[in-house]
């Protein structure tokens, strides 16, 4: 088979990336690969291949749906949907044309399989939604029903003609948009009062004050940078200082949901003022607040980002306690420097310590995972993007003699394939 061949495929499984399986082969051979987006397992669909290449796997387009998933809706984007041309389709909604409750099922799946197959473990896991919020003043902030509006942040991009929108479905082509439906209403809006850009990056962000910032971002870079405006996240009755083009989680539950989730983990690990603990890759001190209102006035707690901003944001956002330190490093450099450099007493405190980590999509990695297990903390939190990196990161921390119960995997990314999960693990 060639490029541009049209077969007919029967969608098996979910893949991780967005993509689904199908095998093609005479009945009774196990058949080839053939990786599909836009479709459901379960369905029977026409597929033209794309990609013909690899020995190992073949990629596909679906031309027609044959025989549809009972699960298969109108995808949530219209200008998303298979019915627009493949090339005027905007990306980011992958699972944008499956009913919300079964992408979370086929979102398990991916988290499941990973652990399994990746990462040789078994262990259980389990997904939710974005908790609600209950706000001080008795009104309650929920995921809307259909699981649109929560990006607090969206980057649109400017091509060489001025065309302004999001890129394509897996491609760096900009699509000019009529909606942003997973951004928050007042991102939509200030997305389609833009008329104009240099090629390049404009990142829209909604802090909590309620305000739209759009944040150029040309290629062309001016000389002379400017200071970044500083805007203030709410987490319950906490405000956390951070650059409006800074890192802060994307939807808008996903702050509130994910210091509920770490705080329930530190709880059931009985994190306490005894130990040291660690945030590691902690950004603006979100994760190691929860440890500080878990422990208690008392905490020491240390949190290590490479961003240098995003560091001095920690160190004023965790002010208010005396034992919480903010630095700025690579996290590889210093775990290891610290395994290098810490006396009797520090190897005790980090021995009754919690580790909480929240590496980027890439994970920990083998040698720094091994790195923070070697320093023997009591307990080990793991805030995890990516379910296949997660998947071997647990495996070198099993290795090391650290083990999990459960994977509790949260889903802040509704209509995408992405997904958060959380995982204690102890000795
Ligand atoms: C997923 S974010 C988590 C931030 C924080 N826990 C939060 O929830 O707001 C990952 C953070 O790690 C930082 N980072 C990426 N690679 C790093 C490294 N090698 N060492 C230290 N920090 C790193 C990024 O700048 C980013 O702030």
């Amino acid at each position: 088979m060639e490029n541009g061949d049209v077969i007919e495929l029967e969608i098996t499984d979910v893949a991780h990336g967005g993509v689904f399986v199908g095998r093609y082969g005479a009945p009774g051979e196990r058949g080839r690969v053939v990786f599909v987006p836009d479709t459901i397992p379960g369905e029977r669909v026409r597929v033209q291949l794309v990609d013909t290449r690899k020995a190992a796997f073949w990629r596909g387009e679906v031309r027609e749906v044959l025989e549809a998933s009972p699960h298969r809706r109108p995808h949530i984007w219209a200008q998303a949907d298979l019915s627009t041309p493949a090339d005027g389709r905007p990306g980011g909604a992958d699972f944008g044309h499956i009913e919300l409750a079964h992408q979370r099922a086929l979102k398990l799946r991916v988290v499941e399989d990973a652990l399994a197959r990746i990462g040789k473990l078994d262990v259980p896991a389990t997904i939710e939604a974005p908790l609600p919020l209950r706000r001080a003043d008795g009104s309650v902030d929920q995921e809307s029903e259909d699981g649109t509006g929560w990006r607090t942040r969206v980057s649109l991009h400017v091509d060489d003609a001025g065309r302004i929108g999001p890129f394509g479905a897996r491609s760096h082509r900009v699509v000019p948009v009529t909606e942003l439906p997973l951004a928050t209403a007042a991102i939509a809006e200030a997305a389609a009062r833009l008329d104009h850009g240099r090629p390049g990056r404009i990142d829209l962000v909604q802090p909590a004050d309620g305000r739209v910032r759009v944040l150029p971002r040309p290629d062309a870079r001016p000389a002379r940078r400017h200071t970044p405006e500083v805007v203030r996240e709410v987490v319950g009755s906490r405000e956390f200082r951070v650059d409006a083009g800074g890192f802060w989680q994307v939807h808008r539950l996903a702050a509130h949901t994910l210091t509920g989730f770490v705080s329930d983990a530190l709880r059931d690990v009985q994190a306490d003022a005894d130990g040291w603990h660690l945030d590691l890759y902690g950004g603006v001190g979100l994760l190691a607040a929860a440890i500080g209102d878990v422990v208690g006035d008392g905490v020491r707690v240390t949190t290590v980002e490479s961003d240098a901003r995003a560091t001095e944001h920690a160190g004023e956002n965790l002010a208010g306690w005396v034992g919480a330190r903010a630095e700025t490093a690579r996290v590889e450099r210093w775990v290891s420097a610290l395994a290098a450099s810490a006396g009797a007493a520090e190897r005790e405190r980090l021995a009754r310590g919690v580790v909480v980590l929240d590496p980027p999509r890439a994970g920990a990695g083998q040698a720094t995972a091994r790195a923070i297990a070697g320093l023997g903390p009591k307990a080990i939190v793991y805030v995890a993007c990516d379910p296949v990196a997660l998947a071997r990161d647990l495996a070198v921390f099993r290795e090391s003699g650290y083990a999990a119960t459960t994977v509790r995997a949260v889903d802040l990314f509704p209509h995408s394939h992405h997904i958060e999960a959380v995982v204690a693990l102890t000795r």
